[in-house]
């Protein structure tokens, strides 16, 4: 039985005449108020095909299909949408790319794939290709914030006149491709629906009720989305904590939350006090230390589940001593408390952290998974051959085109792809469309471009089969005869990596056979676009289930809750992050930790170290302030406390070889 909700919670599930914020703190059930109130919508009689609900990763998007699902029977939930903002823009552009002016199969260019083209255009435009990644986050940054190319041409300074010029051509160029990036996916449906009212109006049909998760964490783009889709009936709710707005720098407004008061007079604000999640010490430590950041809204939070376990803060000679000491610690804890691996969470503020402590885990013989390290989708043979398939269902893809074009080697030089790029450069056309032009036969020799051709008319050929016959038997023969697998026991450093990464190969095309299996009726192109989605938004989110502890960054722990929680690298330059505090941004590092230790529902404990080596020299370390900002009374320093960090890494293994033992025992 799930408890039942408080009155607070219960007034914003059932407030659905007027548009409502649900503002509150940590823990306070937020995201409960959004999965209850699909439910209790679809009891009302609203079907579930027009309900949306969206949040910020896939990961909680399928927590909350999940949950959902636990509420309102298959049949009733039938059609739901539950997804985060960029999946719900990339079906919006599927669904409407004839209105935008794409063909059917679109591709989507991940941060790479921006930079590849960025660096073409500014190659054939005079440019300085070395400018490509700075060039790259001025774009999306106005992506971001709603400025078009038109806009940031009209407002640009000379400092800014050539990034805004490169972002027009990006956007012509992108566009021949039949490629969006992720930033478009929720541009280019706010574009859409502010020039044809009809394809707006459609969509306000299909979606008559709102949902948004972590609502502090939009952009101005997402938020005009929010606008269009809603229209003047603010048939939504969202919900959102100020303190937790973590992503200034991918263009979060929190101010977005004020904004909402007068775009919506009607707006009615519900407040939730309750912190269900954590014992009092960890609710105080959070209210504490986010007490020193300024306010806009006021919100008290208290919890009912006790004063809870001191605050532990550990304390370490250098980065590798602190991640075998939390690994020791982990393993000792788990033993006095009888948990599960599961339970346990060890964040960090920067991906770079995570390696210690992985090794650390593994030499314990901890079951660990990292959300965040590179993933599946980063190794350099699932990129190969997804940039196969991508071309198959969209030979204009030119980021696909560039990466597939000598893998295997195909004799194709680098000056005959200069010159076919210049070609289509002047055509605007894509590359692979260049290749069919007769005038090309005069810019290269005529075997390069016989070369080039017979890849182009193969392609060709086996997109037609695929198409008309068995699609994965098609595939999967396409692959075998690329003689990839030769491919990489040429290319890798022994015979074992070889394998492993045939194996991938073998796991991605599974993956994508299952993918079209779930959703019956699919075509290829909509699966890959799936799989495209899902490597750039999983990136960071591998899932993998089980009994492990897990790591990850601050960021990736947002929505997330654990009984136990180690927040390490709690030192000055780290959290807070150094170029944080050169730029003064350190209430945006606060609210970092204080996501962090919100995600705590029994015990936190922090740890930090008086040395770490950085930029290959040993440095010596500060504990970070926002420790000095936690309530003193409840905080145990293990230097003054407890035992020496040998006899505690002793400790640790014996606790953990005595438990195996006891495991193994039948
Ligand atoms: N009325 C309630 N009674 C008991 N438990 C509750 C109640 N409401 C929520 N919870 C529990 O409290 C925990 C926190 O809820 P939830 O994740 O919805 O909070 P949140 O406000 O979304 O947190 P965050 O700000 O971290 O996203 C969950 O375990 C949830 O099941
Ligand atoms: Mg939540």
């Amino acid at each position: 039985m799930t408890p039942s909700l408080n009155p607070q919670q219960l007034a914003a599930v059932r407030a659905i005449d007027r548009p409502l914020l649900v503002i509150a703190g940590a823990g306070s059930g937020k995201t409960r108020v959004i999965t209850e109130k699909i439910a209790y919508l679809i009891r009302q009689g609203l079907p579930a095909r027009n309900i949306a609900a969206v949040t910020f990763t896939n990961k909680a998007a399928r927590e909350m299909k999940a949950r959902v699902s636990k509420l309102a029977s298959g049949n009733e939930a039938k059609g739901l949408r539950v997804s985060t903002f960029h999946a719900l823009g990339l079906d919006i552009l599927r669904r409407e790319h004839k209105a935008l002016g794409f063909k059917a199969a679109i591709s989507i260019f991940d941060e790479h794939d921006r930079l590849t083209l960025l660096k073409e255009l500014l190659k054939h435009n005079n440019g300085d290709p070395d400018m490509a990644d700075s060039f790259s986050r001025q774009i999306s940054t106005w992506k971001n914030l709603f400025v078009t190319p038109e806009k940031a041409m009209d407002t640009a300074t000379p400092e800014t006149l050539p990034a805004a010029q490169l972002y027009g051509d990006f956007m012509r160029q992108i566009k021949a491709y039949n490629a969006v990036d992720f930033d478009d996916l929720i541009l280019l449906p706010v574009l859409l629906f502010q020039s044809q009212p009809e394809v707006l109006e459609q969509w306000r049909n299909r979606i008559r009720y709102l949902l948004v998760d972590e609502y502090q964490d939009t952009n101005e783009t997402q938020y005009q989305l929010v606008k269009l889709i809603t229209g003047n009936l603010g048939k939504f709710t969202v919900v959102g904590d100020d303190d937790q707005s973590i992503y200034a720098w991918r263009g979060a407004q929190p101010q977005n939350l004020v904004q909402l008061q007068k775009d919506f007079p009607r707006l009615q604000v519900v407040k939730l006090e309750q912190n269900y999640r954590s014992t009092g010490r960890i609710l105080k430590a959070a209210n504490r230390l986010i007490a020193n950041n300024p306010h806009v809204f006021d919100k008290k939070l208290w919890s009912q589940l006790g004063p809870g376990d001191a605050l532990r803060v550990l304390k370490q000679k250098d980065e590798l001593a602190e991640a075998q000491q939390v690994a020791a610690d982990l393993v000792h804890h788990k033993f006095r408390h009888g948990g599960e691996f599961r339970d346990y969470a060890i964040l960090y503020r920067g991906n770079h952290q995570s390696r210690l402590f992985e090794r650390a885990l593994r030499e314990q013989g901890i079951p660990y998974f990292i959300s965040g390290g590179p993933s599946f989708f980063g190794y350099a043979e699932v990129k190969d051959i997804m940039g196969y398939l991508r071309l198959l269902v969209n030979p204009d893809d030119d980021a696909a085109f560039l990466r597939v074009i000598n893998v295997p080697r195909r004799e194709i030089g680098p000056a005959t792809l200069e010159k076919l790029g210049a070609y289509a450069n002047r055509r605007h056309i894509s590359l692979f469309a260049a290749c069919f032009e007769l005038g090309l036969e005069q810019e290269l020799q005529a075997q390069a471009v016989q070369r080039i051709r017979r890849f182009c008319e193969w392609i060709v050929d086996v997109a037609d089969r695929a198409q008309r016959g068995d699609t994965f038997a098609v595939i999967r023969n396409f692959v075998e005869q690329l003689r990839y697998d030769a491919w990489l026991e040429e290319v890798s450093t022994s015979q074992s990596s070889a394998e492993r990464r045939q194996r991938n190969v073998v796991e991605l095309l599974d993956w994508l056979e299952k993918l079209a299996q779930e959703d019956d009726g699919k075509t290829l192109a909509e699966v890959i676009a799936k799989l495209m989605l899902l490597d750039i938004l999983e990136r960071n989110e591998e899932e993998k289930t089980g009994d492990r502890v897990s790591l990850m960054t601050l960021h990736a722990a947002k929505g997330l809750e654990f009984p136990y929680v180690y927040l390490v690298g709690m030192e000055e330059n780290i959290l807070p992050h150094e170029t944080s505090i050169e730029q003064d941004m350190l209430e945006e590092e606060r609210r970092l930790a204080y996501v962090g230790i919100t995600r705590a529902q029994k015990a936190i404990t922090f740890s930090y170290c008086s040395q770490r080596k950085r930029y290959g020299e040993m440095l010596e370390c500060l504990p970070s302030r926002f420790l000095d900002e936690l309530p003193e009374e409840d905080l145990e320093w293990a230097d003054r406390k407890e035992l020496p960090p040998e006899e505690k890494l002793e400790r640790g293994k014996a606790a953990f070889s005595h438990m195996r033992n006891l495991l193994n025992t039948p």
